[in-house]
Order: C-alpha cells, then sequence, then structure tokens
C-alpha cells in the first residue's frame, strides 16, 4: 500500500485525485493540505476519518510515501522542497516551477535520495503531443503553439505549452521567429527561442494545445484536448508507484512510458 498526501486537496485537480486515490486499491489517503480548509467542500469530499488534515505547511507531520501537488504556481517550490526535506517522494502536476527550480529541487533530491517526478502534464494525449511535436520540428522547424485554457488558469503561457516550445527548440536548434512590427502590443504572442506562444483563456476550455508548423507550399497541425480533469489522473496513477521508489526526480512523463 503507497500512503499518500495531496496537497490543494479541495482544488479542482485536488479533488479529482483524492477520487483516483480512493479507487486505487494500492493507494491510500493518510493526509491532505489545503490553505483555508472550509468545511463546505469537506462534507461534499466524503473524507474518511483516518485522513489528517492541514492547512499550514509547517504543521504537516504525516508517515505518506508519496506527495501529489496541485496547488498554485507560487507554492509549488515551497511545497515540493517540503516534500523532499521531509522524506516524502513528491508527485508535482503544478505549473510555474522555473527551470532553475526544478534544477534545484533535482539537486536536493539528488541530496536526500528522495527522488519523483514533476510532470507538465500528466494527460497521455499532451505527452504524445510533446513527443510528436519534438519529431516534427526536426523536419519542419518553423513553428508557434497556441494553448487554450479554462478562464480561471492562473498562469500564462501554460507549463505544457512551455515544456512543447522547449522540446521544439532543443529538436530543430537555434532559429528567430519571423520579425513583424506590432500595431497592438503582444499579438504575436511570447517568444521562447524563437517559438511564439499563444495563451487563450475562455470559459467552457478545460485543457487545450495545438502546435502549427508551417514549410513551404504545407503546413502540419498537432492537436491534443483534455475534455475533463479524469484525462490527466492516469499519468499521475503510473507517477506514484514511481515515486514512492525513486531516488531521483524527474522531468517529464514520457521518461517513465
Ligand atoms: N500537470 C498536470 O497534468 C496538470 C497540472 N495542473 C496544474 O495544477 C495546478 C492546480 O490546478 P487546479 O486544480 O485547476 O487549480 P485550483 O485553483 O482549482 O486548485 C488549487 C488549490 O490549491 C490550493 N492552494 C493555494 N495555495 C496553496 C498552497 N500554498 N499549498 C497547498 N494548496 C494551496 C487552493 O486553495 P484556495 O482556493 O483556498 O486558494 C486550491 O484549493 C495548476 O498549477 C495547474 O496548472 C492542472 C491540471 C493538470
Ligand atoms: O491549469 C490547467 O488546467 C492545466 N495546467 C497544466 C499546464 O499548465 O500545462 C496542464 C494542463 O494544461 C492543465
Amino acid at each position: 500500500m503507497i500512503k499518500v498526501l495531496v496537497s490543494g486537496f479541495m482544488g479542482s485537480m485536488g479533488q479529482k485525485t483524492v477520487q483516483m486515490i480512493d479507487n486505487t486499491d494500492d493507494f491510500e489517503l493518510v493526509a491532505a493540505y489545503n490553505p483555508g480548509i472550509d468545511t463546505v467542500h469537506l462534507q461534499g469530499m466524503g473524507l474518511s476519518d483516518n485522513v489528517k488534515l492541514f492547512s499550514k505547511l509547517g504543521d504537516i507531520q504525516t508517515d505518506a510515501d508519496v506527495w501529489i501537488d496541485f496547488t498554485v504556481p507560487a507554492a509549488a517550490f515551497e511545497n515540493t522542497k517540503f516534500a523532499i526535506e521531509h522524506g516524502i517522494h513528491p508527485v508535482i502536476g503544478t505549473s510555474g516551477l522555473s527551470e532553475e527550480q526544478v534544477t534545484q529541487l533535482q539537486q536536493l533530491a539528488a541530496d536526500k535520495q528522495v527522488g519523483g517526478i514533476i510532470a507538465p502534464n500528466f494527460g497521455i494525449s499532451a505527452v504524445l503531443l510533446m513527443k510528436f511535436a519534438k519529431e516534427a520540428a526536426k523536419y519542419m522547424p518553423d513553428a508557434e503553439i497556441i494553448e487554450m485554457h479554462h478562464q480561471d488558469k492562473l498562469d500564462a503561457p501554460s507549463g505544457t505549452a512551455l515544456s512543447t516550445a522547449q522540446m521544439i527548440s532543443e529538436a530543430r536548434g537555434e532559429k528567430k521567429a519571423p520579425a513583424s512590427e506590432e500595431t497592438l502590443k503582444g499579438v504575436r504572442g511570447g517568444d521562447y527561442h524563437g517559438v511564439k506562444i499563444h495563451s487563450v483563456r475562455l470559459p467552457g476550455y478545460v485543457a487545450h494545445e495545438q502546435v502549427l508548423f508551417g514549410s513551404k507550399g504545407e503546413a502540419l497541425t498537432i492537436r491534443q484536448d483534455s475534455f475533463d480533469r479524469a484525462s490527466f489522473m492516469s499519468g499521475v496513477k503510473i507517477a506514484v508507484p514511481y515515486a514512492a521508489k525513486a531516488s531521483q526526480l524527474i522531468f517529464g512523463l514520457e521518461n517513465i512510458l
């Protein structure tokens, strides 16, 4: 049995994760963390009395093996650091960690021998999109990304879009996006090493990404859609047993599939 703590358990992803753990024989929810726990939410969630609840990071005392984190970008670094320092293997879905922060956390995990995984996206369709985009970029280096998310998403671009841009950039090498004068500021999107990223936020959307490749007389479009947050749970389910035994902190679900 793998004992799990869910950080951000009252959020959209946190609630899905609690359900997934309840429905998985090998996992047991032993602790849950969320600042500002409210009883209305709690009643709806039907957590067992054995689950220890925490609303402050410093108060957490648990025998959890794995720390699943779906919180907010501003909390991702401190939460992951806390988990590693307390011997709890991290499975981090929260977006917004910088490359420097990931490197720091990987160093800490190696020092403490408490490994796990940080994944910008636990959905299989998104992992495949990134893999296919990396391959396509070798042959069609001119690419732009459009990511589309629900209106409550705090960060832009999405972690997935940033990761896709990194992979495209690595596969094709240095390249600049065509220069054009913006008569409306920001209209050409963000720029990651020449890969333009456009972030759309709309009600009704969940999480979607499209990568457009253009070449002489032809184009390729790769698209994935997460219509439901359940789409991320298959990846989390794979990540938990991996993390519980890991001595390194890896980045990207594709590395353990
Ligand atoms: N890797 C992946 O596959 C996926 C990643 N994500 C990422 O997961 C994160 C959460 O997404 P989502 O569930 O939609 O967001 P929500 O806003 O629905 O949930 C975030 C939860 O975290 C809580 N929270 C705020 N601060 C802290 C803290 N310091 N420690 C612990 N919990 C905290 C919030 O509480 P309160 O409301 O009281 O502030 C809230 O309950 C985002 O970064 C998102 O990008 C989302 C989907 C898939
Ligand atoms: O906030 C979300 O919803 C999502 N966040 C992740 C990201 O930033 O890439 C993963 C997925 O896109 C859903």
